[in-house]
C-alpha cells in the first residue's frame, strides 16, 4: 500500500493530485472458505482520479456492492489490491442509516466528534453542511420528519462531515421516486463541483450512470469483470431526458441486455 504523505506538523494526509484517488489492482473476491468459491468478483484493475465521478454499473448482483465494500475497507479482496491514498473513504448508501433519536443536525454532529472536531466548533460545522445540501434551518429536525429525499441529504452531509477525499455511494437514490431522485442529481452534481471530491457511484440504472458520471464502467455477472468503460463528455448540469444522455443510455442500455443475455446462458 502507497502510504499517504504527511507534512511535519500535521496528520492530515498531503494527496498528491498526480495521484490516484483510488486505486484497485487485479482484484479478485470470492467468498466461502478461504474466498475459494466461485468468484464475485474477477481482475478488476479501475483507477480512479482525484476529483473524477465514476460510476459503476451492473445488473443486481453482479457484485458492485461488494466491489465497493472492498474499497470502503469493510472487506479484504482474496487477492489483488486497493489502495486509496488520502485516508478512509465516507459511505453513503440506498439506507440513509441515520440515527432516528438524533436530530438531523445531531447526525451530523456525531460524525464531527468522531472525526476529532471540537465540540464548539461542532454546531458551526453541521449548519454549514446542511447548507450545502439545501437544508439550512432543519438542524433541529427529527429524522421522522423529514421526507426520503430530505434524509438521503442530511446522510450526504454526514458523510461529507469525514472530511475524506472520496466518496462511496451504494445506489444512494434506488428508493426514491424519480421527481426527488433528479433533484437530489441535480444537488449531488453541485455539491461534487463546489467539493471536487473523487466519487464512486454504484448503481444499476443507465440513466442515472450516464446523467452523473464522467465515466461510466461496465461490470458483467459472475464473475463481475469490466466489461467495457466509457467517457461522458456531456457538459454538466445535465438532465436526464437530455438527448444526448438518452442516446448514450440507449447505447450502454444495449452493452448491458447482452451481459444479461449472456449471463442467462451460462
Ligand atoms: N458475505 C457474502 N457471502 C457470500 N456471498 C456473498 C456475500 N456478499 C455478497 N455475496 C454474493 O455476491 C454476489 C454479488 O453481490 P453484490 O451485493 O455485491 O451485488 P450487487 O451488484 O451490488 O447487487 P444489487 O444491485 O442487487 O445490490 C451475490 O451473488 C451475493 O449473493
Amino acid at each position: 500500500m502507497t502510504p499517504a504523505l504527511t507534512t511535519e506538523n500535521s496528520t492530515e494526509p498531503v494527496v498528491d493530485e498526480t495521484q490516484a484517488a483510488v486505486r484497485i489492482d487485479r482484484v479478485h473476491k470470492g467468498f466461502g472458505r478461504s474466498g475459494g468459491g466461485q468468484p464475485v468478483l474477477e481482475d478488476i484493475s479501475l483507477d480512479v482520479r482525484p476529483g473524477e465521478f465514476v460510476c459503476i454499473l451492473g445488473a443486481s448482483g453482479c457484485g458492485k456492492s461488494t466491489l465497493l465494500n472492498l474499497v470502503a475497507g469493510l472487506d479484504r479482496p482474496t487477492s489483488g489490491t486497493i489502495d486509496v491514498p488520502g485516508g478512509r473513504p465516507a459511505l453513503m448508501f440506498q439506507e440513509h442509516a441515520l440515527f432516528p433519536w438524533l436530530t438531523a443536525g445531531r447526525n451530523i454532529e456525531l460524525a464531527l466528534r468522531l472525526r476529532g472536531v471540537p465540540r464548539t466548533e461542532r454546531r458551526t460545522e453541521a449548519e454549514r453542511l446542511l447548507d450545502l445540501v439545501r437544508l439550512g434551518g432543519s438542524h433541529g429536525k427529527r429524522v421522522h420528519e423529514l421526507s426520503g429525499g430530505m434524509r438521503q441529504r442530511v446522510a450526504l452531509a454526514r458523510a461529507l462531515a469525514q472530511d475524506s477525499r472520496v466518496l462511496l455511494m451504494d445506489e444512494p437514490f434506488a428508493a426514491l421516486d424519480a421527481i426527488t431522485r433528479d433533484v437530489l442529481h441535480h444537488e449531488l452534481t453541485r455539491v461534487w463541483s463546489q467539493t471536487r471530491l473523487s466519487v464512486l457511484f454504484v448503481t444499476h440504472n443507465v440513466r442515472e450512470a450516464v446523467r452523473l458520471g464522467q465515466r461510466v464502467v461496465l461490470l458483467s455477472s459472475r464473475p463481475g469483470k469490466i466489461v467495457r468503460e466509457w467517457t461522458v463528455d456531456i457538459p454538466q448540469p445535465r438532465r436526464i431526458e437530455d438527448t444526448a444522455v438518452a442516446d448514450l443510455s440507449i447505447e450502454i442500455t444495449e452493452e448491458l441486455r447482452k451481459e444479461i443475455r449472456r449471463h442467462g446462458r451460462d
